[in-house]
This record gives structure tokens, sequence and C-alpha cells, in this order.
């Protein structure tokens, strides 16, 4: 499966109340990576929300990832997301199998990459890229990172932190494979409005 398009990633706050609908909404505008990211610590609900999350993505055939928790993913046979303080990859990998997508925040490390790669990550991410609502404090990574990283890493890449229509079109034209959104997504106040920014984060991975 080619990894290339709009990843986005859900957040429980931003989404209150009207969860499944927004993300539906993304599905229907087209979405290559759905994250399930959940901070939260209430296991049940987070099983039940990634099952509903699970079913969508089949209805739309797209790939799950969760966040954090390679043990839910197991659980659910999808793929999952690792930070650099949630866990290996290596035992990820054994535990996920050798199909599974995994992915690895590398910040604005190419080290990072490399090492992801080395131990069976599917794809990496860097970033943040601009100023993120979502998640300010991450540290900062710059499109000259991305183009190191394109020139030196095979897998491909996802980039995150404060992405929007209005900036997105660099990362992509200096070889970003994945558009990780939230805000800029999901900060929609209608699900027309989320179904055409899908719509046209994917269009710009046409040319
Ligand atoms: C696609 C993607 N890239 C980076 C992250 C950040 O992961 P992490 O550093 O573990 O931070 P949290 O998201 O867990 O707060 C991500 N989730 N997805
Ligand atoms: C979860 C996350 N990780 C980041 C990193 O740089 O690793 S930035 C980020 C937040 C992404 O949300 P938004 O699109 O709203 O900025
Ligand atoms: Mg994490």
């Amino acid at each position: 499966m080619k990894l290339r398009g709009l990843y986005a990633i859900t957040d429980s706050q931003l989404l209150a109340g009207r969860f499944l609908s927004h993300v539906e909404a993304a599905l229907d505008g087209g979405v290559c990576l759905l994250q399930y990211r959940d901070k939260g610590d209430d296991a049940a609900r987070r099983l039940r929300e990634a099952e509903g999350l699970m079913k969508l993505c089949e209805r739309y055939g797209t790939q799950l990832i969760i966040n954090d928790d390679a043990e839910l993913a197991a659980r659910l046979g999808v793929g999952v997301h690792l930070g650099q303080t949630d866990g290996p990859l290596t035992p990820a990998r054994a535990l996920l199998g050798r199909q599974a997508i995994i992915g690895s925040t590398c910040h604005a490390n190419l080290d990072l990459a490399v090492q992801a790669a080395r131990e069976g990550a599917s794809y990496v991410a860097f970033g943040r890229f601009f100023n993120s609502v979502t998640k300010p404090g991450a540290p900062a990574a710059s499109i000259e990172l991305l183009e190191q990283a394109r020139a030196q890493v095979k897998l491909p890449i996802a980039v995150i932190g404060g992405i929007t229509l209005d900036n997105a079109a660099p990362l992509v034209a200096h070889g970003a494979d994945l558009l990780a959104v939230i805000h800029g997504l999901f900060g929609a106040d209608s699900a027309q409005e989320v179904t055409r920014r899908a719509r046209a984060f994917n269009a710009l991975f046409a040319s």
C-alpha cells in the first residue's frame, strides 16, 4: 500500500461531541492513514472509540493507526505510531507482524530516522514544522531538514505540526509523503468543511 496523502489524526478534546461525524467527513474526503490519538487513561473508552474508528476505516478502505499503544494496536490488528518515549520499535514489529504499519517520531533528527528504518519502521515522522495549537512545545523542524531526510531516508516521510491548507504545499514540494494534521483538518466548524479540507490536502499530491 502506498503511503502518500493526508494522514488525519484525532484529538479527543477538539472532536468532543462530533467525533465520528467529523472523522467520517474526513474519510469521505480521502484519508490515507487515520491515527487514533487519545492521551487519556480510560482503557475501556479508548477500546470502544478505536473499535468505532476501525469500523469506519473498513468502510472507507483506510488504514487505522493507534498512537502510543502497541498492545491496543495488536488487539485490533492495526498499526501503531510510536514516539521516542513510547517503547522500542523492534518488539512492536514482532508483536504486530511484518505487514503492520509502524510509524516513528524523529523530531528534527536524521539519526533517529536512520535508526527507525533499521528497526523496522514503515514511515518516519518529522516535526513540528509550524506553530501547533495542539502541541505548542514540540521541537521545531525545518524545510532544510526535510530536504536532507528526503535525500537520505528511503521510507515514506510524514510531516506534522501546525500544518494547514495555507502552509502545506512547500512540504509536499520538498518531499513529504504524508501530511499529518489535527487542527488544520478537524478544527473546521462543519462536517462539510472537514470533507472539503481533506480533498484539498490530497489535491496537493496530484501533480
Ligand atoms: C504522524 C505522527 N507524528 C508524530 C507524532 C508525535 O508522536 P509523539 O512524539 O509520541 O507524541 P504524542 O503524539 O504521543 O503526543 C504523532 N503522534 N504522529
Ligand atoms: C502530535 C504532534 N506531534 C508533533 C511533533 O512535532 O512531533 S506536533 C503534534 C501536533 C499536531 O497537531 P496540529 O496539526 O494541530 O498542529
Ligand atoms: Mg507518543
